[in-house]
């Protein structure tokens, strides 16, 4: 089964198009796992099991994993993802983008030492840094667009010259991905929730082409616009993440803490599902 048909039947199954962000910052944890060896691991799998049934991909992020050299809770986490929920999507967030060879290496990491059903990439490098994982043909790659934070603006906003008209940059990556990198059907493409406007141009472009959405909860994205802007004619199309606002909800609730990221994922699920 490739990444877009496991995510379909995630959209089916779920009636969900929350992504719900794996983004473990030890320093937050709540007490009850403080100074536990395997704290990461036992963190992430109590928020994967209260929030399963609610979402249509889970989305570790690299970053928080390797900085507390938990590679090896990363790998834990993913495999019980992959074991306990398979029909979940897991995507890496690990935003990767080098040259041929040592993009090799990153996708060899993503789809063989992680299993990740996709990974999160940068077109900066151009197409031969993507094409290492576009090999790997029932797995994702998810393209950075419209990122979510301000300091996109510096790049992707500006101005290229595209068969004659004048577009921002992301339009152009947009163009590039839907019309000549995705030719096995394996590409997303990742639009910040803080930019409705961009989420609609960004979705005129790629037609119907899955969009990751980062930036609704802690970055305060409004869901509505968000929804509006991203859904395809089914009323799908998107992986809507939320990683702080549900991961630290109940942080101070202490062995709780599953529960009330349960009841903050539903919330967060129910008010995408009423503009769907
Ligand atoms: O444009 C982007 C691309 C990726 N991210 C990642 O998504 C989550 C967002 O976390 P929140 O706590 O919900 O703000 C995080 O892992 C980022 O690295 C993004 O925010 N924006």
């Amino acid at each position: 089964m490739t990444f877009i048909e496991k995510l379909s039947g995630a959209w089916e199954k779920s009636n969900s198009l929350l992504c719900v962000g794996l983004d473990p910052d030890i320093h937050r944890f709540p007490a009850c796992l403080r100074g536990k060896s395997d704290a990461i691991y036992t963190f992430c799998k109590s928020v994967v099991d209260a929030t399963a049934d609610l979402v249509c991909a889970f989305k570790p992020q690299i970053a928080y994993f390797h900085a507390a050299r938990a590679e090896d809770q990363l790998e834990a986490i993913c495999s019980y993802i992959r074991e306990q929920y398979p029909a979940i999507p897991l995507i890496l967030d690990a935003k990767r983008g080098d040259i041929g060879a040592t993009a090799q290496q990153y996708a060899r990491e993503a789809f063989e030492r992680y299993n990740a059903d996709a990974v999160t990439l940068s077109p900066y490098m151009g197409f031969d840094s993507v094409q290492p994982y576009l090999e790997y043909r029932d797995r994702g790659a998810i393209i950075l667009a419209r990122t979510s934070n301000p300091g996109g603006s510096d790049l992707q906003f500006l101005k290229v010259n595209e068969s004659g008209k004048t577009i921002p940059l992301y339009q152009h990556v947009a163009h590039l991905v839907a019309e000549k990198w995705n030719t096995h059907g394996q590409c997303a493409m990742v639009v910040g929730a803080t930019f409705p406007h961009e989420i609609a141009e960004v979705r005129a472009i790629i037609g119907h082409m899955p969009l990751l959405i980062p930036g609704i909860g802690a970055q305060g994205g409004n869901v509505e616009a968000t929804v509006t802007a991203g859904k395809t004619a089914d009323g799908r199309g998107m992986m809507i993440n939320s990683s702080r606002a549900i991961l630290y909800a109940g942080i101070d609730e202490n062995e709780n803490f599953p529960a009330i990221s349960r009841r903050a994922a539903i919330k967060t699920r129910d008010e995408i599902n009423r503009y769907r």
